[in-house]
């Protein structure tokens, strides 16, 4: 690459740089980004990038395929309804096992390469979510999936200490209920919340897809922009993980988040791609 060209990047990200001084943003970090070596860095050099250019990063993270590998050793079969785990108690233990002492900690250990940012937290600590049940949608009827929870309360305080401080939350969706039993929310759901508690600027969900189809597996109907409204009527269309996803976004940017997006995390550096450039990447959602 010419050196000009080179310059012309980097001009191009002048505006987005300016606009987003200061905004937090709220990533949530999955998919095939957090199973890929490769990815995996490229994320954390994303965030301390963010970081270092005066955004402030928020990470919420995933770990479902982790959960099923362990669950599988341990001979326990995975089950899901409308793209959530079916969680028995004995479940449980293992999914807070995994997301608060294997994915947590290696997404930490990889920011932390470029310096002491990324601090690890979940929903248990200093009661960031309080969780309430929830059962899955199923054909328009709630079916009871076990200790799975929506996030009903955020106390943001600790993850505000944590950004006054210049770090990096990295954030573990186990939640307690109002009486400590420990629930499994999806990390889409969670991420969503916390977005809206902490008025961030942005939210961004990395998947294994380009985006949203409006007409899955339809390829032509991969959708640049859907507007709240018109994503509300495609929900109830969408199938397996999109559902939560889809649902994330659509209460973002209902509760105040100006815009969600939905970005293809087996392309490196898809963040920065999302934040910094003209086009964008993947789909957009916005209030209607
Ligand atoms: N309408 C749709 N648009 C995009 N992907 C869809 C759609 N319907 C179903 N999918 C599937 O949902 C998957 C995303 O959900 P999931 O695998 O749970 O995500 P993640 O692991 O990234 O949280 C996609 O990889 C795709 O196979
Ligand atoms: C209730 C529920 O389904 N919880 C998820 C939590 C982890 C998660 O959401 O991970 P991904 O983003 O990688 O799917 C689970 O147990 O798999």
């Amino acid at each position: 690459m010419k050196a000009q060209q080179k310059a012309e990047i980097l001009i191009e990200a002048l505006p987005w740089l300016e606009r987003f001084h200061g905004a937090t943003v709220v990533i949530k970090y999955g998919g095939n980004a957090m199973v890929d070596p490769a990815l995996s860095e490229a994320f954390a050099a994303d965030m301390v990038f963010l970081r270092h250019v005066g955004i402030k990063p928020v990470v919420v993270h995933g770990g479902g395929p982790q959960i099923n590998r362990m669950l599988k050793r341990v001979g326990i079969e995975s089950e899901f309804r409308g793209g959530l785990r079916v969680t028995t108690p004995e479940t449980m233990e293992i999914v807070r096992m995994v997301l608060t002492g294997q994915v947590g900690r290696e997404l930490v250990g990889l920011i932390n390469k470029h310096g002491p940012h990324a601090v690890g937290l979940s929903g248990e600590d200093a009661r960031l979510f309080t969780a309430v049940r929830r059962g899955a949608t199923i054909n328009g009827e709630e079916v009871d999936i076990g200790l799975v929870g929506d996030v009903d309360r955020v106390d943001t305080s600790a993850v505000d200490d944590l950004i006054a401080a210049g770090r990096i939350p990295v954030i573990a969706t186990v939640a307690p209920d109002a009486a400590g039993v420990a629930h499994n929310v999806n990390a889409d759901t969670a991420a969503s919340a916390l977005a809206v508690a902490l008025g961030a600027r942005k939210l961004v969900v990395l998947t294994d897809v380009p985006g949203l189809y409006t007409n899955w597996p339809d390829t032509s109907s991969l959708t640049t922009e859907i507007d709240a409204d018109a994503l509300e009527k495609l929900l109830p269309s969408l199938e397996s993980g999109m559902v939560p996803k889809m649902e994330a976004c659509l209460r973002a940017v209902r509760g105040g988040v100006p815009a969600a997006h939905v970005v293809d995390g087996r392309v490196a550096h898809s963040t920065l791609l999302e934040v910094f450039t003209e086009e964008g990447f993947g789909t957009m959602v916005v209030p209607s």
